[in-house]
């Protein structure tokens, strides 16, 4: 297993001077190549923030303390290039005025020096990976004339046009209804499956991860808490908090789960 990115002590604060309370505070985790592990916690535990320090995407301000080393790029991550983001709403990362062809065709010219035709052709086959009927049609379509599901799903495909090592989903399933999330989580699933991709999953619904996830990290007030297997965190978690989280969640006490737990 190699290292895809290792934070060492990281701690991130926004805001000038030391007043502000850490964002994050003294994170150590490793991120292995290709696996898909999820970020769980409540609101303004600091999740968003790590996947903006991953991405280099803090605002500045933000003041960034201890290490964020990349083994496997030997580089710091270039946005849309080695890695690709997908947000809550995808109304945010789609252009309005730009038809869906032109948006995920762009990354592609821009990242993997394709022609626009050689771009487009992309794009209409990263369509249909997505699962976006008729994507030749969808091709000239704009953003507003999608579903919020489907939306998602050429975020998605804008996500990873420019082939990168790393997906980072910040609840990009949050404001879908539970039926379309369970379906842009296999599509994700099933993406990163075939192209060997680094999934940061990053949600306060730990049910909806541990369905997919192969490791959970547990943040609560800008610590990781704890993070392993899906397995062991579930079956034996180490802190109350953890344990909390999974007792009040409804959708973990499902049978599926609890069988392939206790297997
Ligand atoms: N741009 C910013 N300026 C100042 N403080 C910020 C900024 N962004 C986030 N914070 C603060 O940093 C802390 C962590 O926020 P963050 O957005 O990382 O949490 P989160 O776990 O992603 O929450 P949510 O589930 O609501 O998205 C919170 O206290 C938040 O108020
Ligand atoms: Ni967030």
């Amino acid at each position: 297993m190699s290292i895809f990115c290792s934070l060492r002590q990281l701690s991130v604060t926004y805001g000038r001077g030391s007043s502000g309370a850490a964002a994050l505070d003294h994170i150590d985790l490793d991120i292995a190549s290709g696996e898909r592990l999820a970020i769980i916690g409540e609101s303004g535990s600091g999740k968003s923030t790590l996947a903006r320090a991953l991405a280099g995407l803090l605002p500045e301000g933000a003041k960034v303390q201890g290490e964020l080393l990349w083994p496997a790029l030997g580089h710091p991550p270039r946005p849309g290039r080695d890695f690709g983001l997908v947000f809550q709403d995808p109304g945010s990362s789609l252009n309005p005025v730009l038809t869906i062809g032109e948006q995920i065709a762009e990354g592609a010219r821009r990242h993997l020096g394709l022609s626009w035709q050689q771009a487009y052709a992309r794009a209409e086959e990263l369509l249909g990976r997505v699962r976006i009927p008729q994507p030749d049609k969808a091709m000239r379509a704009f953003p507003h004339q999608l579903s919020g599901g489907q939306r998602q799903r050429v975020a998605i495909a804008a996500a990873i046009a420019a082939k990168p090592a790393l997906l980072i989903a910040d609840e990009a399933t949050s404001g879908l209804d539970v039926v379309v999330q369970a379906e842009i989580v296999r599509l994700l699933d099933g993406l990163v499956r075939e192209d060997g991709l680094t999934l940061l999953f990053i949600t306060h619904d730990i049910a909806l991860a541990s369905g997919f996830v192969d490791r959970i990290a547990v943040f609560r007030n800008a610590r990781l808490v704890e993070a392993g297997p899906v397995r062991w965190v579930l079956s034996a978690p180490k802190s109350d908090y953890t344990a909390a989280l999974i007792a009040s969640h409804r959708d973990l006490a499902t049978p599926p789960l609890i069988e392939e737990v206790a297997s």
